[in-house]
């Protein structure tokens, strides 16, 4: 029998009425492995993340289709059993573009994506100043993403994300959302909420559409911190914790550097803390295995 494929998976998590999908945010092969080994049974790839870990830059929209479907590839193919979700931004261009963008999530082996209103020199969501596209615009991008679905018979899960908070209003925030529903996205996410309110209203602006929420948690910014269970109870269906470890690398990181610098030695860690423990996380038993079989034989 085929493995169900991780987009199927994931609808799978959404229609399971006991379940929220809890998301912890990687950008990079490590970051994806370690979550892996956590246990997590989805992850979220990060924008944030994945441009200043392959670029080097901060979340200004500098990151191409092409960089983002290549990283996204690699992390969803790591374990293909854990569906991914990716950030896909603005979708990168007009039209055409967020169709080939899709498709080429589609084939990277993507279970699902957010595709926002912000213009395409976009900037992350919870930094000031963001400038929008117009509605119609949004919803031609909507589009876009729908008919290449359809297109080529995927069930990738389309998430609209909205920007429209900010500078338009909850008013307007929301009723972009209900129209790219009405298109065919099959989550709803309004970025950078403020307040514990806007979540409740949010969660009940779509409680008995069949039309799940997702909430996106990054420490440091406005949006209310929500443990799982407080984003269960009020209605949440998956919560990204897109900085979770973003902020933690920086601070150890950072910390061990220092210390290098400063004081000309290294960060103690426990006796098993060693290159050994970070190859085992990142599949080394099952490489050699698979090596070991090759070179000695042994056919599957
Ligand atoms: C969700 C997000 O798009 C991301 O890239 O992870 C960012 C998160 C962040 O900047 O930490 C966002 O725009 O909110």
């Amino acid at each position: 029998m085929a493995p169900t494929s991780s987009s199927l998976k994931l609808r799978q998590m959404l229609a399971n009425p006991n379940k929220i999908i809890v998301c912890p945010g990687v950008y990079d092969g490590y970051t994806a492995r370690m979550a892996l080994a956590g246990g997590f049974d989805a992850l979220y790839m990060t924008g944030a993340g994945t441009s200043m870990s392959r670029l080097g830059m901060a979340d200004l929209g500098l990151a191409t289709q092409t960089e983002m479907k290549e990283q996204a590839e690699m992390i969803a193919n790591l374990d293909p059993s854990v569906p991914l979700i990716a950030d896909a931004d603005t979708g990168y261009g007009s039209a055409i573009n967020v169709g080939r963008t899709v498709a080429r999530y589609i084939t990277a082996g993507v279970a699902g994506f957010h595709l926002e209103d912000q213009v395409t020199n976009k900037r992350c969501g919870h930094l000031a100043g963001k400038q929008l596209v117009s509605r119609e615009e949004y919803y031609s991008r909507i589009r876009a993403a729908v008919n290449m679905r359809r297109q080529l018979g995927s069930e990738i899960v389309i998430i609209a994300r909205t920007d429209a908070l900010q500078s338009l209003g909850f008013d307007e925030a929301l009723a972009r959302l209900q129209g790219a529903v009405a298109l065919g996205a099959d989550v709803a996410f309004m970025e950078a909420i403020e307040t514990r309110e806007q979540v409740t209203k949010v969660c009940d602006a779509f409680k008995g559409t069949g039309i799940p929420v997702m909430y996106g948690m990054v420490q440091g910014t406005k949006s209310p911190r929500l443990t799982v269970q407080e984003a269960k109870d009020v209605g949440i269906k998956i919560i990204v914790y897109a900085a979770l470890c973003l902020i933690p690398v920086y601070v150890s990181v950072s910390r061990a550097l220092k210390r290098l610098k400063d004081e000309g030695d290294t960060e103690i860690y426990g006796a098993e803390i060693s290159p050994h423990a970070v190859f085992d996380v990142c599949g080394m038993a099952e490489l050699m295995e698979f090596d070991r079989q090759a070179l000695q034989g042994h056919q599957v």
